[in-house]
């Protein structure tokens, strides 16, 4: 079933301090390592509680970029060329647009008022619903540094109680309250992906744990390994089986503590790699006759942010670490591209377009997310001050190309594993029964029976019988696993039926 990409745009709210000025230049935090949510006093430092710095306030009337409605962005452009890109839905180009106005629409616009129990209600949880529904389903964040795309996710700090909690705990928290009662295998897994290399965030680094920083080489170095259909798959990171969200949220903070940070002007902890939480579902449904289980993955990304290095005013590592994040998100920028614009061939026939993939670690790790089987959400954190206009512009129009991927998601119904067992041993019987059958006629037992030998009527006498009972066992076998066959053919398309639809609101 196609679906399409949805996006969710939110607009975070005006720093009420100016970018951060500290020498991050000359005397970076050396991939600092986040603490558990302590924050230093004085000037520069993240707040303790991060929404008492910042303007609520729901809208500015004379800034360029406001949210309009539920679903539009409006902006006033700067450049006649930003009038012809697309997203933009004036359409008639500057000369008829004297208001220079361009207005970007979405599947939900967040303005800064916006609280983090509003975003999860209207654009997570029909995600959450389709997970359990046996869908894969990613929810990548992206935008500028300092946007606010760790704060949405709630890779900040892991709780899901404070009204600040993010969407991965909120998330956490509803998938296993409605996973109560039923059987189940849950997996967690944490990566990150710094410098093009990915690590494993669950487990602990191999030397040097006395170090309050391990080097990249003590690390739990992951690779890629492409399955039978071409798709990139991480191998070899711990998945650690869960049965709670307070068991993840424990588990996630220790990945946190591991994850690579460090300061920038922009933002004091800058996440200086790409973190991916997946949660993997198996979910036994129960039947008499045959059993099925729905399996599911759901991907959480944290992505690093852009940034423009004279404005982040990064040195050494950071400024490395600053390069690599920008190819990682410019490769992602291309794939995205390629997915929304088919190729036209010469015909004006619509032909499958190369898409980058393989470009970079990023666009490999979320090539299903992207064009394969997932229900996908991407959501732009962006900033409405006038000092980050171009940033947030270039972060509208990918978002506005991402709207037009499509995506074929499934709900992944599989024969549960101890039916499948059953099903072998049906089709062995089967086989048996058939070579028997084969063999009697072989010997003539089943065939018409030869007239006028001289064991005729002895014949009659004594392998008639058989015949019957065995035909009549065959017959009985045969019936016993069609009946088995039909039912479990109704059972798995009920089940279908159920689970392609369980949500209305998703694009289609
Ligand atoms: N909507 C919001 N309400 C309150 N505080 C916010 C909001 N968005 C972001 N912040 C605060 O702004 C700061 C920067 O946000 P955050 O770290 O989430 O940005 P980011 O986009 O993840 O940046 P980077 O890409 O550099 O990691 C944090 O202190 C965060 O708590």
């Amino acid at each position: 079933m196609h679906t399409r990409v949805q996006v969710a745009v939110r607009i975070r709210p005006a720093r009420e301090q100016q970018p951060l000025t500290s020498s991050a230049s000359t005397s970076p935090t050396s991939r600092a390592r986040r603490g558990s949510g302590n924050s230093q006093a004085g000037n520069g430092s993240r707040p303790s509680s991060a929404a008492s710095n910042y303007s609520s306030l729901g809208g500015g009337a004379g800034r360029l970029i406001n949210a309009e409605s539920a679903n539009t962005i409006r902006v006033v452009s700067k450049s006649e060329s930003m009038l012809q890109q697309p997203g933009t839905f004036l359409g008639a180009g500057a000369a008829n647009n004297p208001d220079r106005l361009a207005r970007y629409q979405y599947d939900h616009v967040f303005n800064e008022s916006a609280q983090q129990d509003a975003i999860y209600s209207s654009a997570i949880q029909p995600i959450v619903e389709s997970f359990l529904s046996g869908f894969n389903c990613t929810i990548f964040a992206y935008g500028q540094t300092g946007s606010g795309k760790t704060y949405t996710m709630g890779t900040e700090a892991m709780s899901s109680e404070e009204d600040s909690a993010g969407i991965i705990p909120r998330a956490l928290k509803d998938i296993f309250a409605s996973l109560n009662g039923k059987t189940y295998e849950a997996n967690l897994s944490m990566i990150e992906i710094y410098n093009e290399d990915i690590y494993d965030l669950l487990r602990p680094a191999s030397s040097g744990s006395g170090s309050s920083s391990p080097s990249p080489a003590s690390r739990n170095l992951l690779t890629l390994r492409e399955d039978s259909a071409g798709i990139a798959k991480v191998v070899g990171a711990v998945e650690t089986i869960v049965s709670s969200s307070e068991e993840c949220l424990a588990l996630l903070q220790r990945g946190l503590a591991t994850r690579s940070t460090g300061m920038t002007a922009m933002n004091q902890r800058s996440s200086r790699s790409h973190a991916i939480v997946t949660l993997s579902l198996i979910q036994h449904l129960d039947n008499s006759t045959v059993a099925t289980c729905l399996s599911s993955r759901f991907h959480f990304v944290d992505l690093a942010g852009s940034e423009r290095v004279n404005k982040s005013a990064t040195t050494g590592d950071r400024r490395r670490e600053g390069i690599s994040i920008n190819q990682g998100l410019l490769a992602l920028g291309q794939v995205i591209h390629a997915l929304s614009e088919p190729a036209t061939g010469q015909q004006g026939t619509q032909q499958p377009q190369h898409v980058p993939y393989r470009e970079s670690k990023l666009t490999r790790v979320l090539q299903s997310a992207l064009g394969g089987n997932s229900r996908t959400l991407m959501v732009t954190c962006i900033s409405a001050d006038d000092s980050d206009y171009s940033e947030s512009v270039s972060s509208l129009r990918y978002a506005a190309r991402a709207r037009a991927i499509r995506n074929s998601a499934v709900a992944n119904i599989q024969i549960d594993p101890a039916v499948d067992q059953v099903a072998v041993a049906l089709a062995k019987e089967n086989a048996e029964l058939k070579a028997l059958v084969a063999q009697l006629q072989a010997q003539g037992a089943l065939g018409a029976v030869k007239p006028d030998t001289a064991d005729s009527a002895k014949t009659r006498e004594t392998v008639v019988p058989a015949r019957v009972r065995l035909e009549d066992t065959f017959f009985a076998d045969y019936e016993r696993l069609c009946d088995r066959v039909s039912k479990f053919r109704s059972h798995l398309g009920a089940v279908r039926a159920s689970v392609q639809t369980p949500v209305t609101a998703w694009g289609s």
